[in-house]
Order: structure tokens, then C-alpha cells, then sequence
């Protein structure tokens, strides 16, 4: 798939220029996103007289969470999808989780399941996420999805990278050749995102927690992506001038008067006159990773029908 036609000047070589700090709207893209997503639900319900439907399972009752999981129905039914949500209380058990996953893998109306991370002690994640079926892991965190995206075979692809690759092509278009460093190495964000980088051709580094100077590396990238979930770690100073940052981390943050407000891992003010450009909190990385669970459980009703059951 390499492409021998493509420039040795890339995008971000030429971002040198007066451009800095363009804020990428990430809420926008997702606005748009979501209009063609129900679009593409009108169509295939005409022919194939199927509306995909996402099951969305929390257990406990953290306020955070089921404000989310509320705003993921919402949407869902928004793109003209069903939505079925399960709120499970805090005492779950494994087992009876177990239970409710096998009735809905073997749910025709149901092409998507997630069940919200984290999960409360004494449920082991990994074993629930290996428990749906891989034709409905629409969050891509089992290990059939995990083992294709690394081995650039099709999948379901975890939502939060996936959305951060949209920014990063509708941004800079192809992304062949460029440095591309990762900040964090989570099963949930980091490792997907760099292997999704790297399947587009990216050279790509991981800084995590034991690397030796992340500075130094931060400093080469061309496209940063920063998944930690420390609040305000990549300072001015770590970020190469007309690099395009994707600040995934999302912290909640008291403020001077007493309220609290969504901040992200990058220091925006003082990282923006140096990037080309780069994602806020809140707005840029977060509508995104709902958008593409529409988009991974349409991709899925789409599976449901394109092998056999
Ligand atoms: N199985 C699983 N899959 C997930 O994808 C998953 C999860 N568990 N557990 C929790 C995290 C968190 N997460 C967010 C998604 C969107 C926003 C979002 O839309 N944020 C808005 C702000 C929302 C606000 O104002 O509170 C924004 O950044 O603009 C935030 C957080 C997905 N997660």
C-alpha cells in the first residue's frame, strides 16, 4: 500500500509558516459525523429493513458515569439507532454479568454491546470484555479486535483512538511518514492509537511511564497524541513548533470560584501558539469517541448481516 507518489515535504513540515495553534473542533466534526451516520442508518434500514441497535451496561452508580451512558442513549436514539440500557447495581456479581452478556450476544435486535470501564473490585474486566461476542465489541477492547487491529487486519477499532485518527486525516490527510509519538500506553487509548498509527504509515514512538526523557521524544513528534489522564503534563516546551497535538485526557478540575471545569493533559494556553494545531478540552477528542461508537455499531449491524450468524 505504500504510495511512491507521495511528497517528501509533509504537512507538518510546511505548518512552519505564520499558522499557529488552530483549534481543531472536535465537537463540530462530531456534529457532522453524527448527520451522516443517520443518513447512512436511513439507508440501511431501507434495504436490509434493520435498525442497529447498541446495548450500554453500567454497573454501579458513579454520577460521572451515568451522565455519560445517559448522553451516549441520547445520541444513540438521535442517529436514529435503539438504544437498550442495562444500570446494574454496585453488588453485581460476575456471574449474573456473565449471564446478561450471553443473552445479549444471542439478542438479533442487539449489534452492539459495551459495558462501561471501569468496572466496580471484584468484576475482572478483561474476562466480561472477552465475553462479547467480537462481531458486537463495538469498544474493539476484546482480544480477537485487539489481535486484528495489530495485525492491520479489519476489526472493530476502540472508539477514542479511532476518533482521534479522523481529526489527524481530516487535519493533515494522509499520514505516511510522519512522526507520530504517543503519550500513554493504555489497552484502552494509547496502544490501539499507536498501532492504528502506525498501520497508516506513521513512525511511531510510545512514551510511558518508565521512558527515560519523554521530552526528548515529545519533542520530535509531528502528530502528538497525549492519553495519561495527568492534567497539564506536556508543557510548552515538550512540543515541536507546527506539531498537531490530540489532547485525549479529560480531568475534572475545581476552580477559584468554587465550581469545576474539564481540563486536558496538554497545558493549552501555554502549548497553542507553539502547535500547528491542536484539540481543546472539553470539545475536541471527547464528542468524537461517542460519534465513532455510532459508527462502530453501525459497522456491526453491518457485520451481523455480512457473515453468518
Ligand atoms: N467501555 C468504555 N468505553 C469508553 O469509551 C469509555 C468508558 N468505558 N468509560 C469512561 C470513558 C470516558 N469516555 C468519554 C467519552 C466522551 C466524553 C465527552 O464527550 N466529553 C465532553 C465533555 C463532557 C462533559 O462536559 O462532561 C468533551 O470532551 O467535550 C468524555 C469521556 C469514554 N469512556
Amino acid at each position: 500500500m505504500s504510495d511512491l507518489t507521495t511528497p517528501a515535504t509533509r504537512p507538518a513540515d510546511t505548518a512552519s509558516g505564520p499558522e499557529r495553534g488552530r483549534r481543531i473542533d472536535g465537537k463540530a466534526f462530531a456534529v457532522s459525523l453524527r448527520k451522516q451516520i443517520a443518513a447512512d442508518v436511513v439507508a440501511f434500514h431501507a434495504e436490509y429493513g434493520v435498525t442497529p441497535g447498541l446495548a450500554v451496561v453500567l454497573v454501579g452508580n458513579d454520577p460521572a458515569s451515568e451522565i455519560y451512558v445517559r448522553n451516549k442513549a441520547l445520541e444513540t436514539h438521535h442517529v436514529g439507532m435503539r438504544s437498550f440500557m442495562h444500570m446494574l447495581p454496585e453488588t453485581t456479581t460476575e456471574a449474573a454479568l456473565l449471564t446478561l452478556i450471553g443473552r445479549l450476544n444471542a439478542d438479533p435486535e442487539i449489534h452492539g454491546i459495551l459495558v462501561q470501564l471501569p468496572l466496580p473490585n471484584g468484576i475482572d474486566a478483561r474476562r466480561i470484555t472477552n465475553a462479547i461476542d467480537p462481531k458486537k465489541d463495538v469498544d474493539g477492547l476484546g482480544e480477537v479486535n485487539a489481535g486484528r487491529l495489530s495485525l492491520g487486519l479489519p476489526g472493530l477499532i476502540p472508539c477514542t483512538p479511532l476518533g482521534c485518527l479522523m481529526l489527524l486525516q481530516s487535519e493533515l490527510g494522509n499520514l505516511r511518514g510522519l512522526n507520530a509519538v504517543v503519550v500513554g500506553a493504555s489497552n484502552l487509548v494509547g496502544k490501539p492509537m499507536a498501532l492504528l498509527l502506525l498501520n497508516e504509515g506513521c513512525t511511531v514512538s510510545i512514551v510511558h511511564i518508565d521512558t527515560i526523557n519523554p521530552q526528548a521524544l515529545t519533542r520530535t513528534a509531528d502528530i502528538l497524541v497525549v492519553a495519561t489522564g495527568v492534567s497539564g503534563l506536556i508543557r510548552h516546551d515538550w512540543v515541536k513548533p507546527g506539531a498537531t497535538v490530540i489532547d485525549v485526557g479529560i480531568t475534572r478540575v475545581p476552580t477559584a470560584s468554587g465550581k469545576t471545569k474539564l481540563v486536558g493533559d496538554v497545558a493549552f494556553d501555554e502549548v497553542a501558539p507553539i502547535a500547528g494545531r491542536i484539540t481543546p478540552v472539553p470539545g475536541g477528542v471527547g464528542p468524537m469517541t461517542i460519534a465513532c461508537l455510532l459508527q462502530n455499531t453501525l459497522t456491526a449491524a453491518r457485520l451481523s448481516l455480512s457473515e453468518s450468524a
